[in-house]
């Protein structure tokens, strides 16, 4: 893989969680995993104590994202985000949620200016951020309201552009699964599934695995909501009344869609061959499937945005910060992923659709 270019830039995420461990790890394996450059965007005082508490010989340098492909080599690149930064493993506090925002903030400004390729960051602990007044559910859509701020305004005042509508796809060799819904309560879910937002996300997903993955003519398989994809009506009626005409609108619209399809028999190994990506109601029908099947190699790709992003499937894992069992293969996938998906020969910026 080309180390050539503009660097990756690498959040810290959330900094009593693993991310400092893995990303310590990743660049260890820079190598061996024939690693894209990355500059991660941390405080170097962090990262040489997290080092030395782990017991890995890890040289770390300050850079400008303009230097880091040059460092990479020799040591882990870091763009200091000039933060206290005082979070042991496993214990967040004060600093953490400021430090997590401050480099996703710095990330986007990066890759929209072209000092870096694209972003993959590492995980957050949603309530830590909460907690602190974040106001979106997770990056996903943090990251496409700092992507519409950067659109701008017109003069005038009115919108440049439609703020981009973020799509979380949960990506591995074997599978693919998009949640329609995402971080909300169970509860909710029937009433926030709408034929719209299906039919809106299926040409998103679609869009992108053409102009981001190379995939001519994706097909996509969308999974009823209720057991049996509502037998027929008989068990639950948003199955008939809202994901089938939203799957009618998908094909009419040229795509290759089927569904509503039964969700307990859409992740077996002869169903997964025949689709791209599985379109599902709800969070967990999507993440329990790839989480079993790809835990280590799956990737969370942010479709949607006028950038890549991708990032370990996992979260922060504070139950192993800094005790030097946490594995950094999905933040190696997700590194390898994105220089994939920024790289020559694909489309950096997606066509809006
Ligand atoms: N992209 C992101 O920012 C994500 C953030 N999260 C956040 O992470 C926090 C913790 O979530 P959990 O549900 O506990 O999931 P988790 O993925 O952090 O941990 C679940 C289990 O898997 C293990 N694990 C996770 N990653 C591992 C790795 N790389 N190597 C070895 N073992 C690993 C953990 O030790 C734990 O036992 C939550 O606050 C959640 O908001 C969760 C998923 C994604
Ligand atoms: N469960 C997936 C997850 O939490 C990732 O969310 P995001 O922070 O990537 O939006």
């Amino acid at each position: 893989m080309s180390r050539a270019g503009p660097p990756l830039a690498l959040t810290l995420g959330e900094p009593a969680g693993i991310g400092p461990d893995i990303s310590l790890l990743a660049w260890q394996r820079r190598d061996v995993a024939a690693l894209p450059a990355f500059a991660l965007l941390a405080t170097p005082e962090l990262m040489r104590t997290r080092a030395e508490a782990l017991g890995l010989a890890v040289p770390v340098e300050r850079v400008g994202f303009g230097d880091a492909a040059a460092v990479f080599p020799r040591a882990l690149p870091v763009v200091d985000l000039g933060l206290p930064v005082t979070a042991a493993p496993g214990t967040p506090d004060a600093t953490s949620a400021s430090a997590a925002i401050a480099a996703i903030d710095r990330a986007v400004a990066a890759v929209t200016t072209g000092e870096a390729a694209a972003i993959v960051t590492n995980p957050i602990a949603k309530h830590v951020l909460y907690a602190a007044g974040f106001r979106q559910p997770g990056h996903t859509e943090y990251l496409a309201e700092l992507a519409g701020r950067r659109a701008g305004a017109a003069p005038g005042g009115a919108p440049r552009e439609a703020p981009p509508r973020p799509v979380m796809m949960l990506w591995s060799p074997t599978l693919a699964v998009v949640p329609v819904t995402i971080h909300v309560a169970l509860a909710r879910v029937p009433d926030l599934l709408t034929r719209e937002l299906i039919v809106a996300t299926g040409r998103i997903v679609a869009r992108d695995l053409v102009a981001r993955f190379g995939i001519a003519r994706p097909r996509l398989a969308v999974a009823g909501l209720d057991p049996h994809a509502g037998e027929g009506g008989s068990i639950g009626t948003a199955d008939r009344d809202v994901v089938a005409p939203a799957v009618a609108a998908l094909v009419a619209a040229g795509i290759a869609a089927r569904g509503p399809l039964p969700a307990d028999t859409l992740f077996h190994a002869a169903a997964r061959k025949t689709y791209d990506a599985a379109l599902c109601m709800y969070h967990d029908q999507a993440l329990i499937p790839i989480k079993t099947l790809a835990f280590h190699d799956a990737v969370n790709v942010t479709l949607g945005l006028p950038f890549v992003r991708t990032s370990p499937d996992h979260g922060t894992a504070f139950d192993i910060a800094g005790t030097g069992t946490a594995d950094p293969s999905s933040l190696i996938a997700a590194l390898r992923l994105a220089a994939r998906l920024a790289g020559p020969g694909r489309t950096a910026r997606a066509a809006v659709a």
